[in-house]
């Protein structure tokens, strides 16, 4: 039973009102006999509302296949993963659709703009698709923190990589999704360009109380986020608050050290 003591403001306790997502032994194993792979063992990882989460580890480590069975495009086998108070397993392929198209933004490194739309109409087409309403008033918010103001006529290939990276942060912002997945979202830009979309997404978690969880191996991309959970072998091995790129980098060697010594 949820207990029902009052939080106190300075420590939120951990209800779901501030939980967008939460992983409950997790598990994820792929193939089996000699192709088994256990790709995440037992996860238990919660995903603050309105915080920005890195999720970090070595390559291999689960990270991606944490975030696709968070945002219900890959089965669990066994264990839980949730979006709020909605259990993944128990929604059927129809529902899960459903989910995602509603509750879900994407963010992945191939941009995934549509060639014959301009970036206006790339921002609203997840909205467009479903047939929600578009706020008008909410979009161009989102199109003025993206920098995209001037742009909106254009279609991708008349922008750079940053700004076409903006449009797919805009399109994922422009829904106000309960959570968005973002896996390097980085990965293709230059540094500076890079930089850009990374403030725009820790700006949107400010501003506009967006939650964000990012995969990344960078540790400057990081240390946007409020918070890095570390991954290893498919397990949280450890996480940082208020990351730093220096505390990032520093921990990522320690646990470099200690997969060699063990
Ligand atoms: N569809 C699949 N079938 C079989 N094994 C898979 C599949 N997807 C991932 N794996 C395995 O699961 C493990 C975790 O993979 P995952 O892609 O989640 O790691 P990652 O931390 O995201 O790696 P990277 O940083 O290289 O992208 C790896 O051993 C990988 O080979």
């Amino acid at each position: 039973m949820p207990h029902t003591a009052v939080p106190h403001p300075a420590f939120p306790s951990s209800t779901t009102a501030s939980v967008a997502a939460r992983a409950t032994g997790l598990s994820k194993v792929y193939g089996q006999g000699e192709t088994r792979v256990v790709a995440l063992d037992s996860v238990d990882v919660e995903f603050g509302r309105a915080r920005f989460t890195a999720i970090m580890g070595p390559s291999g480590s689960g990270k991606s296949t944490l975030m696709h069975c968070m945002a219900g495009l890959d089965s669990v086998t066994s264990g839980s993963a949730r979006i709020g108070d909605v259990e993944l397993a128990a929604l059927n392929d129809k529902q899960l659709t459903r989910l995602r198209r509603d509750k879900i933004g994407f963010i992945f490194q191939a941009f995934n703009l549509l060639p014959t739309l301009t970036a206006q109409e790339n921002i609203t087409l997840p909205m467009d698709i479903a047939g929600r309403r578009v706020d008008r008033e909410w979009v161009g918010r989102v199109v003025e923190t993206v920098g995209l103001s001037g742009r909106l006529s254009h279609r991708p290939a008349q922008l750079s990589g940053g700004q076409q990276q903006r449009v797919a942060v805009a399109r994922a912002l422009a829904a106000q999704p309960e959570i968005i997945f973002a896996d390097e979202p980085t990965g293709n830009l230059d540094s500076r360009s890079g930089a850009e979309v990374l403030g725009f997404l820790r700006e949107s978690v400010r501003a506009m109380d967006q939650t964000v969880v990012m995969v990344t191996h960078d540790p400057v991309a990081a240390a946007f986020a409020d918070r890095v959970v570390f991954l290893a072998d498919g397990r949280i091995v450890d996480e940082l608050a208020g990351p730093t790129a220096d505390t990032v980098l520093d921990r990522m060697r320690r646990f470099e050290a200690a997969g060699r010594t063990s």
